[in-house]
This record gives structure tokens, C-alpha cells and sequence, in this order.
């Protein structure tokens, strides 16, 4: 049997990418799960062990950003002694990419061409604003469209109340309350999984990902842990899986990630406040702090309520991380040009 790869998310981006050595050994294919030197990748006629071709170990040692990640499409290669290869990685659409914890400055990448990115937050225990903002930012980042889902709605009396509460951290984010057990919200998750579309969650561990993943591919593919007592879940997910939905397109679980660090790599953190980034346009001067200037825009609106600090706050704690960041980076980028300059 043959799959067709345009359920996968294969189109004319990645085909015109594709130029293949041969054209009788070697196929498109997307990666499933990554690990150590092997992937699992879902080609043409189905799913399939791969290790990495030395071009790609390669192309990969300076950066292992390159290395392939869930999500990717790849050239593999079927050798005469039934070994596949993956020979390379064809360039990302949209990528899901953290700081690492040990504040390299590169960063790993946990996901790549998903077309949603869904920051999942469980109404129970009760939904936590700042780590909301902070994964917005990080979904912002990645170049695909941001969803905010509240999972477990069922818990709360009135998740409709809550989704209104949680619809102003991200100004223009859809926000959707979902339940398993009650079935609700499931069509727009539905939707997001059509064929040829990706989706990508995003979320603490204990959001409920693993039960979302497995409710859109009809089974249980990915394991879901009994949850302790006072709401906080175990680490179930260990890996990033991408898993195609039946008659649909396909779903992409990362583990459930704590504290992840964002990288000062595009507007996310703009984009998921806006509201303040449009005020701070109308501050009096351009470079204001927003602390003792005269006409400063956004006190104003702190000052008249339409601002809460809470949210000042966690936007200023993200601006100062990035910014360590990112002067870490330079630093870093200055003492390497240095080592390369014969002195
Ligand atoms: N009441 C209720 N419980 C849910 C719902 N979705 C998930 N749960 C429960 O929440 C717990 C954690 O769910 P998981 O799907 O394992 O969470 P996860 O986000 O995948 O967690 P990690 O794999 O650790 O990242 C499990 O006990 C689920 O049964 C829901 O819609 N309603
Ligand atoms: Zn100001």
C-alpha cells in the first residue's frame, strides 16, 4: 500500500526542496520521533527505522539544531542491504525551538513544520497566566499559528468565564476550552488536524496533551499516567511524537516542559503583548522605561486599570531574559570571533 504524503503536510514548500541524488533509492519521508543517531520516519509505504547518514551527523556537529527533529521532512535513502538512511533535512516551515537549560545559545529545536501550535493549560489545577504568556511567545516564535487551549474544562464550573480571563493575554489568540470526557471543543481541535495540517502541543507536564493526542488518532498511542491527588501530573512523555491522525493530517506532543527559556529570536514576545507594545508606541519618548517619564503611555494605562500589573510584570520578567539572552549570545559570538582571529 501506498500513503499518500499530502495527508502528511507534503506540498509544493517542501517538493520544490526536494532534489534527490536518485530518483530510484531515495523518497521523501516525514520524522516521526527522533533519537540518538535513529529516527522513525512515515513515508510512502509506511513507517520505517532510519539512522543518520554521515552528511547529515555532519552537517549537524556545528549545530545540533541541524540534527532532525518530530516534524521534519527528510530524504532517506534504501541501501541494497535493506538499511535506510536519512541523507538530509529538508528546510523548516515553522519551527518550535527553546533556550536549552544549559543556556546554550543555539537552542533545541522540539518541533518543526506544524501549522498550529496549541499552548495547552489545564483549567485544573487553576490556569497560570505568566507561563501562559511565556509559551504564547515561544508559540509566536515558531512561524505558526497560535491556539490557546484550556484543557479539562470539565473541572470548572464556568471555563467560559475563564476563557474571557485568559482571551487578554494574548490579544488575537483563538481560545478554546476543551474536555475529553465531555467532548467539548473537540471540532476546533478536529480542524486543526484536517488533512495536511499539523498541530503541535505545547504545555506543562499534566495538561492533558497525551489524552488529546490520543482522543484525535482514535487510540492509544501515546500513555497517559494517573494524576496525583493535588492535580500536579508525572513526567509521562519522555519524547516528541509526531502521530498522524486517520483520515486527517497529524498531532505533535512534546514533553511536558518546565521552565522552558525563551530565545531572542523573533517578535513573539511583541505579538502575545501586543496591548503593551502598542501603548509603549504612544509613551512620550521612544526610549522610555516606563518607570518615572513624563508621559509614559503605559503607567497611564496601569494607572487607569486598563493594565494590570501582574501583566506589566510578566512582561518586563520575559524582556529582561531575553535580553540576558541575547548579550550572553554576543558575548559568546565576540570570545569565538576572537579564538578565530590569528592574534
Ligand atoms: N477531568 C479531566 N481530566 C483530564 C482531561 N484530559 C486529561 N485528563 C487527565 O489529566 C492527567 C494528565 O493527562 P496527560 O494526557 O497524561 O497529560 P500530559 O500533558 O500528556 O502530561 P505529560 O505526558 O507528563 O507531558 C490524566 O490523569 C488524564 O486522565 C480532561 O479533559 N478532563
Ligand atoms: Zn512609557
Amino acid at each position: 500500500m501506498t500513503h499518500d504524503l499530502s495527508r502528511l503536510g507534503w506540498d509544493e514548500f517542501f517538493a520544490s526542496a526536494y532534489r534527490p541524488r536518485s530518483r530510484t533509492d531515495t523518497a521523501a519521508a516525514r520524522v516521526l520521533r527522533a533519537d540518538r543517531g535513529v529516527c522513525t520516519v512515515f513515508g510512502a509505504s509506511g513507517t520505517l527505522r532510519a539512522t543518520l547518514a554521515g552528511g547529515v551527523l555532519l552537517d549537524s556537529s556545528g549545530d545540533p539544531a541541524r540534527l532532525p527533529c518530530a516534524g521534519d521532512w527528510v530524504v532517506i535513502r534504501h541501501w541494497p542491504d535493506r538499511r535506510v538512511t536519512v541523507e538530509s533535512v529538508l528546510p523548516r516551515r515553522t519551527t518550535l525551538i527553546r533556550r536549552t537549560a544549559d543556556k546554550d545559545s543555539s537552542g533545541q529545536v522540539l518541533a518543526a513544520n506544524m501549522d498550529t501550535v496549541a499552548v495547552v493549560e489545564p483549567m485544573h489545577p487553576a490556569p497560570d497566566d505568566a507561563r501562559v504568556e511565556r509559551l504564547l511567545s515561544l508559540a509566536f516564535d515558531s512561524g505558526a499559528a497560535p491556539l490557546l487551549v484550556l484543557s479539562k474544562s470539565d473541572t470548572c464550573a464556568d471555563p467560559e468565564a475563564i476563557a474571557g480571563q485568559f482571551a487578554g493575554l494574548a490579544p488575537g489568540v483563538p481560545v478554546l476550552p476543551v474536555s475529553v470526557p465531555a467532548g467539548t471543543g473537540l471540532a476546533g481541535l478536529r480542524e486543526r488536524v484536517a488533512p495536511g495540517r499539523t498541530l503541535a502541543l505545547l504545555g506543562r507536564s499534566g495538561a492533558g496533551k497525551s489524552t488529546l493526542v490520543n482522543m484525535l488518532a482514535g487510540g492509544d498511542v501515546m500513555p497517559v499516567r494517573q494524576i496525583r491527588a493535588d492535580g500536579k501530573g508525572r513526567h509521562t512523555t519522555a519524547y516528541r511524537n509526531l502521530v498522524p491522525v486517520p483520515g486527517g493530517g497529524a498531532v505533535l506532543d512534546t514533553p511536558g516542559i518546565r521552565g522552558v527559556g525563551l530565545l531572542d529570536t523573533g517578535s513573539g514576545l511583541d505579538r502575545t503583548f501586543a496591548d503593551i507594545a502598542d501603548l509603549a508606541a504612544l509613551c512620550r519618548f521612544a526610549d522610555c522605561r516606563h518607570g518615572a517619564e513624563p508621559g509614559c503611555a503605559v503607567r497611564a494605562a496601569v494607572h487607569d486599570g486598563s493594565l494590570s500589573v501582574r501583566r506589566l510584570e510578566s512582561w518586563r520578567k520575559l524582556q529582561h531574559e531575553v535580553a540576558v539572552q541575547s548579550s550572553r549570545q554576543a558575548v559568546r559570538l565576540r570570545s569565538a570571533d576572537r579564538r578565530q582571529r590569528p592574534s
